[in-house]
């Protein structure tokens, strides 16, 4: 395994359902000539996860991030698309890398109340994992990790049951199992979203110095920008199933790039009564990730629409500085001839005459085309 590769890597990662309900489904769609129907749950994400970093990806519900998690945990096969660990794909891996890669890769899930064994002791819920991976350890390796997960003194929950501790005690518990095997990467799923406000705060503050402490990588999946905000390095917008956008926090909550993510950032609640702000509206649904729109899967809700949102899918763009990248024609110079767009994201068809429908200001009004973008959208 490269050592200089990410940590975690997703190259173009689909993970696609079929909705067909059985054979007799399949059968009678196809008798009627058509073919199955999928729901395009992650579409086409590329992610790097790098040592030591914290990757958040916030979107709103049943955009994929759920998906993206449990493939990310090889619990979904990829539809296509590769996952890369250390610079090695999955789909080459062999059984024991497998194993490897399960001790590798810890999990907090986002429910404290379900995701501990009722019937297990906190001991016996930390000790599972190290026995699985024929891991030695005695009670003072367990008692040491619920130290450092703030369960103090430790000897008062060895033998506690989960419904012996409160919902931040659980939440403290599954950490220290995602944690006992010494993984290289952690992966969250909303782990604070189902406690109270203040033991909310306790639990983000202590992911974040555990990552410090244990220098792991993690990837932290939320619908809550805030929470996402406070403890990642960088951020990766979700919606119906792509990445929208992917920067650094401060960059991205600063100079947000996207109309959807300015709107998830305008609808942020401050919490001072004097403070006022426009607040974003999203207005209309979200796309059907069966039938997803034509071109710009945001178009239906995006207050700068124009005419290429219409045709031509999402280009990405990294910004000239290679440090992000946002996947809106905002960004990129268009023809105003009605030619695919994404011809001109080589910069051979450029006129700078963007025209948002509806009779807005045009593209450059918001943010100038940029150089150095990269192809065109996939679909
Ligand atoms: N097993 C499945 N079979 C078919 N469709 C699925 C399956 N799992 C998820 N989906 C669909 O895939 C899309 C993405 O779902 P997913 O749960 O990943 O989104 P999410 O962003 O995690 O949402 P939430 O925040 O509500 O959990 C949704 O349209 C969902 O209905």
């Amino acid at each position: 395994m490269s050592d200089d590769a990410p940590v975690l890597e997703l190259r173009g990662l689909e993970k696609h359902f079929d909705t067909s309900t059985g054979l007799v489904d399949v059968v009678r769609t196809r008798l009627a000539g058509g073919d199955p129907s999928y729901v395009k749950a992650v579409d086409g994400v590329d992610m790097q996860l790098r040592e030591n970093q914290v990757q958040g990806v916030i979107g709103e519900s049943g955009c994929g991030k759920t998906t993206l998690l449990r493939t990310l945990i090889g619990l979904y096969e990829p539809t296509d698309g590769e996952l890369l660990f250390h610079g090695r794909p999955t789909s080459e891996f062999t059984k024991e890398e497998w194993t490897e890669f399960r001790r590798q890769v810890g999990i907090v899930f986002q429910d404290p109340f379900n995701s501990l064994d009722p019937k297990f002791s906190v001991r016996r819920t930390l000790a599972e994992p190290l026995e699985i991976h024929g891991i030695d350890y005695d009670l003072a390796r367990i008692e040491e990790m619920l130290e450092s997960v703030g369960l103090t003194p430790a000897g008062k929950y060895v033998g506690r049951f989960p419904n012996q501790l409160s919902g931040g005690e659980k939440q403290r518990v599954a950490i220290a199992r995602g944690l006992i095997t010494e993984p290289d990467v952690v992966l969250a799923d909303e782990p604070a979203s189902m406690l109270d406000v203040s033991t909310q705060a306790e639990i983000l503050n202590l992911l974040n110095r555990l990552t410090d402490e244990f220098g792991v990588s993690m990837v932290y999946i939320s619908h809550d920008l805030s929470t996402v905000s406070y403890i990642c390095d960088r951020i990766n917008v979700m919606y119906l199933g792509r990445v929208v956008e992917e920067a650094p926090t401060r960059r991205l909550l600063a100079e947000p790039k996207h109309p959807y993510t300015r709107a998830l950032i305008q609808s942020i609640p401050i919490p001072d009564p004097h403070y006022e702000r426009e607040r974003a509206v999203i207005g209309g649904e979200p796309g059907d990730p069966i039938n997803m729109p034509t071109g710009c899967r945001f178009k239906n809700r995006c207050p700068e629409r124009m005419d290429v949102c219409d045709h031509t899918p999402y280009d990405v763009s990294t910004e000239g500085d290679e440090d992000r990248t946002v996947a809106c024609h905002l960004y990129y110079d268009h023809p105003t001839d009605g030619t695919d767009a994404s011809a001109s994201a080589d910069g051979t068809a450029a006129d700078g005459g963007t025209t948002p429908a509806g009779g807005g200001p045009p593209a450059g009004d918001h943010s100038p085309a940029v150089s150095g973008t990269t192809g065109g959208g996939s679909e």
